[in-house]
């Protein structure tokens, strides 16, 4: 071994700014081009509600995409490259399954919401409803600290990742990624979103499967599970992994892999249900598309990390010929660019900055969509001017799209100079949010929680976790310092603190101060906003824009009575899949110590290809065919429109008839006006 890696940046930092500012301006202006044919074709005019709900009634298809996208985050590639180099084969599978059952189970508490408040705009307006201010004021504070770690790790793996290959200044990577989101963002709201959600997506997995095929299939050097096999055994004889079976890199019996694990699902709890974005998609989807929705887009997700990882992760530990990547660059995110590059040179490096500049901008496009609504709806609708309308809303939206971004980029840069990584927030992040996970989700799920048990908890647990990480920090090493806070000890207690301590506190605080036995009924009065004057301002009819008007009662209780009928088989079904993930899969492969032979390593990689080929199908194929009438009708209307016919198909028409969930409101004005000329 002589020594570690020196990275030289193979791009030229003209290429870096030309992706980072380029590309951002080039989905701003498709952006605009999808907000002006949306408002044209579908009478989707940015009204507040359209712009945090699209107006309630997106298909599961397009709302799996949506998860996949924003949960496929810098770290989703980066540090699952990480954790596959420093614990082999297992580190992929941790970081995909202690990701994954957060998702599949979110999408029974997304049936609740459906259920409890069909008219919220974010989950702490709920909250709101339920308990009042002192609540909601604990929680704004927790859901703001996931918005910000989660963007912090994306700015800084985002811009680490771009410095590395381009040489581009890690500051000014950090102020220059917002810009083209902000933009596009405030431009769409959440549905164009949506639709460069999908777009951001399609190009990851075209990515993950080129590096897939070339080291599994084509590459010179590696080209076949077998030699990327034979490599990974010798790669042990020179460095064997303390507390891995054998040594080995092909075992699931990896004791600081499993402590990863474990701190992995916890952080996750917070960043899943603690953002206010995964609440706003189940609130975009048409009720009974949100269930379908996130276990569709949870199952994607899954391969996205676990291959990518178990090819970049993999590649850059078989390649790295004698030097070794410094600890500080793992940590940072730089395992998938330096793989990436041995096995792919030039090419390599092209194809990561584009696909980290996608996974970068569409998780902040969601990020900055979460934030907005918490500061407009929960913040200055409900404590600075609640008489606010749709256009004043609107505006609060855009203007904390953007300060948000700017004391991010200045956040991301104080951490690249305090030498805090992308690696060490995401082993923090469930230290500093996860104990507001348990009685949040309560809020949604037990009426005995009282208000007290709900505002104690996350703060108290908050000091408990801290003084857990703190403490056990000083007992293994002494001094705190960037290394010894960010070990896996340390971190493994503060999270298990976190998210355990609130299981503890909530009874007590219930049953000391006694029960609520609440009713649900305020959550159920939460109601839209009034956003007459930004339709009269575009010069359409209220009621023709989606969402807009309230549902009949005959449809209420129709719709409620698939959902009571959905939930049932809702938990049974997450519950399953959790489980499976979580327990079958795993725990008998850890248990048994088992070292893979090359027959069920091929095995192990020929299924993590072909999931990603459902992932292809899932998220990417699906969508597009159950919004196939409302694409052929909009591409019918462009051409009318081409050849000087304006369309004025469905004008007129009012929506206030219309089911959630079988169609989008246009198709289903359409499908009406057929029954009507028929
Ligand atoms: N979204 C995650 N945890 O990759």
């Amino acid at each position: 071994m002589s020594g570690t890696v020196t990275f030289t940046a193979p791009l030229s930092q003209g290429f870096g700014y030309g992706i980072i500012l380029g590309l951002g301006f080039a989905f701003a202006l498709l952006m605009i081009f999808i907000t002006w044919a949306l408002k044209r074709y579908q009478n989707e005019v940015q009204t507040s509600e359209m712009f945090s709900t699209a107006g309630r009634s997106v298909k599961s298809g397009l709302v799996a995409a949506a998860v996949v996208s924003s949960w496929t985050w810098a770290a989703t590639l980066l540090q699952s490259s990480s954790v596959a180099y420093k614990y082999g084969i297992s580190g992929p599978f941790f970081y995909a399954s202690g990701a994954t059952v957060q998702i599949l189970l979110f999408a029974t508490l997304a049936i609740e919401l459906k259920r409890r408040a069909p008219n919220a705009h974010t989950f702490l307006e709920v909250i709101h409803a339920r308990y009042g201010t002192t609540v909601h004021v604990v929680f704004i504070v927790f859901c703001l600290m996931t918005n910000i770690l989660v963007t912090a790790m994306l700015l800084t793996g985002g811009s680490a990742v771009m410095a590395a290959l381009t040489g581009v200044s890690t500051p000014a990577a950090c102020f220059l990624f917002p810009i083209g989101v902000v933009l596009y963002t405030i431009f769409g709201g959440i549905k164009a979103t949506f639709i460069t959600d999908y777009l951001h997506t399609v190009v990851i997995l075209v990515v993950i499967f080129l590096f897939a095929f070339s080291a599994y299939a084509t590459n010179a050097q590696l080209g076949s599970p077998g030699k990327v096999y034979d490599a990974l055994v010798l790669a042990a004889k020179a460095h064997p992994v303390d507390g891995n079976a054998e040594g080995s890199y092909l075992t699931m019996r990896s004791k600081e892999g499993g402590i990863f694990w474990i701190i992995n699902l916890i952080g996750n709890f917070g960043t899943v249900f603690l953002d206010n974005g995964y609440y706003n998609k189940a609130i975009a989807a048409s009720p009974v598309h949100a269930f379908p929705g996130y276990v569709i887009g949870g199952l994607c997700w899954f391969a996205i990390p676990w291959l990518c990882a178990s090819t970049l992760g993999i590649s850059a530990l078989v390649l790295e010929g004698p030097q070794r990547l410094s600890a500080p660059d793992v940590s940072a995110g730089l395992v998938l660019p330096f793989g990436a590059v041995r096995l792919l040179g030039y090419s390599g490096a092209v194809a990561t900055t584009i696909m980290i500049f996608m996974a970068v901008t569409s998780a902040f496009s969601a990020q900055l969509i979460a934030v907005s609504s918490i500061w407009t709806y929960d913040i200055y609708q409900a404590y600075i001017e609640p008489s606010a309308k749709g256009k004043k809303l609107v505006w609060i939206s855009h203007i904390s799209c953007i300060v948000y971004s700017i004391i991010m980029a200045g956040f991301a840069t104080g951490l690249y100079y305090a030498g805090v990584g992308m690696g060490y927030l995401y082993l923090l992040m469930g230290v500093i949010i996860s104990s507001a996970v348990f009685p949040g989700a309560m809020t949604l799920l037990w009426k005995g929680q009282n208000w007290i048990a709900a505002a104690a908890s996350p703060p108290l647990g908050l000091a408990v976790s801290l003084i857990a990480w703190l403490v056990t920090t000083k007992t293994q090493y002494g001094v705190f310092n960037v290394d010894t806070t960010g070990a896996n000890y340390p971190m493994l207690a503060g999270n298990v603190a976190a998210l355990l301590s609130p299981m503890v506190f909530v009874p007590f605080f219930t049953y000391v101060f006694g029960p609520q036995n609440y009713d649900y009924k305020s959550m159920r009065a939460i109601r839209k906003v009034d956003d007459t004057d930004v339709a009269v301002d575009a010069h359409v009819d209220l009621e023709q824009i989606p969402g807009e008007t309230d549902p009949s009662q005959q449809e209420t209780d129709e719709e409620m009575r698939k959902l009571n009928k959905a939930a049932f088989y809702a938990r049974t079904l997450t519950i399953f899949m959790a489980l499976s993930m979580l327990i079958l899969w795993p725990i008998p492969m850890y248990g048994t110590s088992y070292v893979f032979s090359k027959k069920f390593f091929t095995g192990w990689i020929v299924v993590g290809i072909l999931w990603l080929f459902c992932t292809l199908f899932g998220v990417v194929i699906f969508p597009l065919y159950e919004g196939r009438e409302s694409i052929a009708r909009v591409v019918r209307m462009m051409g009318l429109d081409l050849m000087g016919r304006k369309p004025t198909f469905h004008e007129g028409r009012k929506t206030d008839d219309l089911q959630s969930g079988a169609g989008t409101p246009a198709e289903q004005i359409e499908e009406k006006g057929k029954e009507a000329l028929a």
